[in-house]
């Protein structure tokens, strides 16, 4: 059984160390409405994937790579190689990464490092900060994170199957300070006000009201604290966004997709200060593609065959843009 109540412990017990007792009583809430009255039909076969995972003794991490590694100073038996396998590909797909556990590579669908790579250079340094990732997906940026020097990481994605690939990390490490909380951002007691840094990345269009996320982003953060927003953009005068008529690059959920004028211009009037674009990039598969631990379909076939510069509904092909920005 999915003990969530021992899983969240550490969670607890660092919130009220923290002073933070009242959020603590709204995100057990959260976690009690989540896990009892409503849990997830694959929740138990992923629990037991985890279960499969092996037990081992003096782990070295090194978050500064490209793969979030794991390693032992000895080689696993075949009986624990086994094991490890076993475990982590019942944890498939494997959408944000890589990762390499113990000498497994998991080439993820994303190369989550080249967003990272894209973006780390613009931020204010993450030493002794307190940092929140919106839309956290496996918590690969978390551990990036934490490499990067923050003292403390919570990540946020309401995706149980994510939430079970960072216990698949955080198992194998001694990590007290980061967290993933399975919930959306909206879902956190409003006005926190804690936060150096918070992530937003992967997630405005997915935000029917993207003027909301903003202002919630903005109350996560202490005053001065900084913005890290990532998001799919279109090519566009200020004012100019696009609402494609159901999907975009046969994703369900998207919503707007502004220029990056029109982004400074919703920065600007949900109190955030010192706008900059730092990063234009258009999304390649070089990036997002099929690979042997996410076998469904990937970003080639999301786009025009006859003009990968579209989307196969006709759309501008995905680009994304990075905007980094202080709370006003
Ligand atoms: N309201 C919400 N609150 C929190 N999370 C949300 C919400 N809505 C969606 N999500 C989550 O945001 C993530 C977006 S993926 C970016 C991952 C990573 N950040 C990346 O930049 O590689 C991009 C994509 O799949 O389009 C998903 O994991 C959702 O569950």
């Amino acid at each position: 059984m999915f003990d969530w109540k021992q899983r969240f412990q550490p969670l607890f017990t660092d919130l009220e160390s923290n002073d933070q007792l009242q959020w603590a009583d709204h995100i057990w809430d959260q976690l009690y409405r989540q896990f009892e009255t409503r849990p997830h039909g694959d929740l138990e076969r992923w629990n037991d994937a985890l279960s499969e995972l092996p037990v081992l003794h003096e782990v070295e991490t090194d978050f500064n790579a490209p793969a979030v590694t794991l390693t032992t100073p000895k080689p696993l038996t075949e009986g624990q190689h086994r094991e490890l396998e076993t475990g982590l590909r019942g944890l498939m797909p494997w959408r944000k990464g890589p990762f390499s556990f113990f000498g497994i590579e998991i080439d993820t669908e994303w190369r989550s490092d080249l967003k990272w790579d894209r973006i780390s250079p613009y931020i204010s340094d993450l030493t002794g900060r307190r940092v929140l990732d919106v839309g956290c997906g496996s918590g690969y940026h978390l551990w990036r994170m934490a490499g990067a020097g923050a003292s403390d990481v919570i990540g946020v994605d309401p995706g149980l199957l994510f939430l079970m690939q960072f216990f698949s990390v955080k198992d194998f490490v001694d990590a007290p300070h980061i967290h993933m909380i399975p919930a959306r951002l909206e879902d956190l007691p409003p006005k926190l006000e804690y936060f150096d840094t918070t992530f937003s990345m992967g997630v405005l269009y997915h935000r029917r009201s993207p003027l909301d996320h903003l202002l919630e982003l903005r109350d996560t953060l202490r005053d001065g604290g900084e913005l890290v927003l990532e998001t799919l953009v279109v090519d566009g005068p200020e004012g100019y966004s696009l609402m494609p008529e159901d999907r975009y690059g046969m994703m369900r959920n998207v919503w707007f997709l502004p220029s990056c004028d029109t982004l400074m211009r919703w920065l600007d009037r949900t109190g955030f200060r010192n706008a900059r674009v730092v990063d234009v990039t258009v999304t390649t598969a070089e990036e997002q593609r099929s690979t042997d631990w996410m076998r469904f379909q990937s970003l080639e076939d999301f786009l025009d065959p006859n003009d990968p510069t579209k989307t196969i509904e006709g759309y501008p092909g995905p680009k994304r843009a990075t905007i980094i920005a202080d709370k006003g």
